[in-house]
């Protein structure tokens, strides 16, 4: 309704400039006005109809059960379905993914920042069932835990459950918008600029490492290090049905030290994923270098931080304190009730495979972390896996 009104609006505007002109110099320079605009409009067009249809889709897939698909009701669809971020991002681009998968569990990313607000009648609900977080809520200022990593125990110091900790955070260069909406440009100058960050890391003792950059990287190398657990994966249908892969490899690499136990990625799912990981349960360990690495880079790159939902990403799962802390961890008798989700429910755990998310749990170990990052601070994320896998490991010893 709003094209159709534009273009009328238009087309009479031309009509009466172009009788004005005496068809001289100004009506050529509307014509090309009233073309460009309708090519926006059917542009639209196409763009709406491909709304609709991806809403019929979802209803009459009975086997999806995402996020996307219960949130995005008719009601949603008609709100939303002529709404254009200021970068031009549209409903379309949000749910593209989800649609193409229906297996996914949320199905929506935000294109760029602003597309939170523009989409909220559908990001709202999402985020509110994934995390409990209402509109209202404020995520809470940041608290890392700096000078608090002491109270993290060993979770396992015998090693009899847990093989390593993983914690990352993500974090998204101010003034740029998410991978669907980024040039090819856009990857090399924020490429830069990450590179130059890392040079603070040659003043430290354990953070110093090297940048290498995907592009060039062999083949061998690359599978080594997701082999390991140190790299993305490449060619994520989810990411990649969200358009989030254009121009790779360009601008997409990793730093990481020499231990491998402190990693950046860069420009994967968001900017910037930092990593602290090591072999073992001494989850406090993991957290203090962890902040050590946040603030060496926080000192050199500003990142986007919205006073409702704390740090921006570009997926809603990971918006706010955007901490994952994993334990790879084999519980052979808890894991084997029937129980076991809904256990790992209550607590606030989800439970991955052995290569991250959506893959399968192989010998027996998965990847059990906290659930929720929005609505808690750094350090309260770390506590809900850390606290979740302490009872976990309790009942396993409980058990007979
Ligand atoms: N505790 C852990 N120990 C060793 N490797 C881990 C641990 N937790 C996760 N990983 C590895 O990290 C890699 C990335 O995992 P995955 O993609 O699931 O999570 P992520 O980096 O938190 O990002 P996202 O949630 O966006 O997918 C995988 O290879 C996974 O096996």
């Amino acid at each position: 309704m709003a094209a159709i009104q534009k273009r009328l609006v238009v087309g009479g505007l031309a009509g009466l400039i172009g009788v004005a002109g005496g068809y001289g110099i100004v009506y050529p320079y509307v014509r090309d006005m009233v073309y460009v605009n309708e090519q926006i409009s059917e542009n639209n067009a196409f763009n709406i109809k491909k709304i609709e249809n991806a809403y019929k889709t979802l209803q009459e897939d009975s086997k999806c059960n995402s996020l996307l698909k219960k949130h995005l009701t008719q009601d949603v669809v008609d709100k939303l379905k002529y709404k254009k971020t200021k970068l031009g991002a549209t409903l379309y681009d949000v749910i593209r993914s989800g649609v193409f998968n229906p297996d996914a569990s949320v199905g929506v990313y935000a294109p760029d920042s602003d597309s939170y607000k523009v989409f909220s009648a559908l990001f709202d609900p999402i985020i509110q069932e994934y995390h409990g977080f209402g509109p209202n809520d404020k995520q809470p200022d940041v608290d890392l835990g700096e000078g608090r990593t002491k109270e993290l125990e060993p979770l396992d110091p015998d090693g009899k459950y847990i093989i390593s900790t993983r914690i990352r955070c993500g974090r998204t260069l101010r003034g740029y918008p998410f991978n669907p909406l980024l040039t090819g440009d856009d990857y090399l100058i924020m490429q830069e600029k990450i590179k130059k960050a890392f040079e603070q890391f040659k003043d430290t003792n354990d953070l110093k490492g090297t940048y290498y950059p995907l592009s060039g990287m062999t083949k061998e190398i690359q599978q080594k290090l997701i082999g390991d657990h140190f790299l993305f994966k490449e060619g994520d249908r989810h990411l990649q049905h969200a358009n989030a892969c254009k121009y790779w490899p360009k601008g997409r690499g990793i730093f990481h030290n020499d231990e491998k136990t402190f990693l950046v990625w860069v420009n994967e799912e968001d900017h910037l994923r930092l990593i602290s990981m090591q072999q073992g349960s001494d989850v406090g360990n993991v957290l203090d270098r962890l902040i050590r690495g946040v603030k060496t880079i926080e000192s050199k790159v500003s990142f986007a931080r919205d006073p409702h939902l704390g740090y921006l990403t570009f997926c809603p799962t990971n918006l706010g304190s955007t901490v994952r802390a994993s334990v790879h961890i084999r519980l052979p008798k808890v894991s084997t009730r029937k129980d076991f989700q809904e256990i790992c429910d209550k607590l606030n755990l989800q439970v991955r495979g052995i290569h991250g998310e959506h893959s399968e749990s192989e010998g027996g170990v998965m990847d059990i972390s906290n659930k929720q990052r929005l609505g808690i601070s750094e350090y309260q994320a770390v506590r809900q896996m850390y606290d979740g896998v302490k009872k976990l490991i309790e009942m396993e010893k409980g058990s007979k």
